[in-house]
């Protein structure tokens, strides 16, 4: 069976410049995720012209909104670029600008011309899952998303918490440490296994 080689990262996207060109549906969506999951995230967008609900986000977010042609020198001090315009050419010169700078590049949409995927997204307190698929089907990633954002408990966060709370009480070196904190959490897989 062929699998999924991709290796997830969690970005600090706040501490990163992001540069996304294109501001029509696609160019909202791919906003739209990485708002709704890094709220200060460090984002530019460049575009001749913007969706209304995109200036509204970008207003919210403190996202600046460039109006206009794309150039390359909007890659200076990026780490990375996201394109979504409606011109493929264009797209393709993004991504090509981009190597050249040893840029990472997502062209939305266009699997072979992404160095990394976005993907979809589980999120609750500080417990974040990201989805792939492997860039075969977008539609199973985003089922999948919504599915464990029904069965993942609210309160997982609350165990985060207290088991934060709880490692910092812990005397002993780093041994004992990790041998108390897998014994406290230890029922959370027997619980699962008896159900099996
Ligand atoms: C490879 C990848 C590259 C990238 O864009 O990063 C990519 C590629 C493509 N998307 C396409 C279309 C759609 N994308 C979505 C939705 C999402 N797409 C996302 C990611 C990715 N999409 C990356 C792979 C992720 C993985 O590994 O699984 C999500 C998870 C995250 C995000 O976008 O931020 C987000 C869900 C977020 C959420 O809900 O949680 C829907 C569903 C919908 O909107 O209901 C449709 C319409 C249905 C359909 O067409 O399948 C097409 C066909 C375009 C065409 O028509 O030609 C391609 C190109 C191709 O597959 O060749
Ligand atoms: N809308 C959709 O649901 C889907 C769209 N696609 C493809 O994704 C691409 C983008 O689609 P949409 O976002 O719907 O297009 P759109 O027409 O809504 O938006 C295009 C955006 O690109 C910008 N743009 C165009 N030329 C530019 C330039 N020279 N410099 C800066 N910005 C420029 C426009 O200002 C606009 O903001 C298209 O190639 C489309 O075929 C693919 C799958 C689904």
């Amino acid at each position: 069976m062929e699998r999924n080689e991709l290796y997830p990262v969690f970005l600090k996207v706040n501490k990163l410049n992001i540069l996304v060109v294109g501001g029509g549906n696609v160019g909202h969506e791919k906003l739209h995720f990485l708002l709704k999951s890094s709220p200060n995230a460090n984002v530019k967008v460049v575009a001749k012209w913007f969706l209304p609900a995109t200036k509204e986000l970008a207003n919210k977010h403190g996202v600046k909104l460039i109006k206009g042609v794309y150039k390359k020198k909007y890659l200076k001090k990026r780490h990375f670029v996201i394109a979504a315009t409606n011109n493929e050419r264009l797209n393709r010169r993004v991504y090509k600008h981009a190597k050249k700078r040893f840029l990472l590049a997502n062209i939305a949409d266009t699997p072979e011309l992404c160095d990394f995927y976005m993907g979809g997204i589980v999120n609750k307190g500080h417990v974040k899952i990201a989805i792939s698929t492997n860039g075969k089907s977008p539609t199973t990633a985003k089922r999948l998303r919504q599915f464990f954002e029904e069965v993942i408990p609210e309160n997982v966060n609350e165990m985060v918490e207290n088991l934060n709370e709880y490692r910092k009480t812990i005397k002993g070196d780093f041994e004992v440490k990790v041998d108390k904190m897998n014994k406290i959490t230890e029922s959370l897989i027997v619980k699962k296994e008896k159900n099996d």
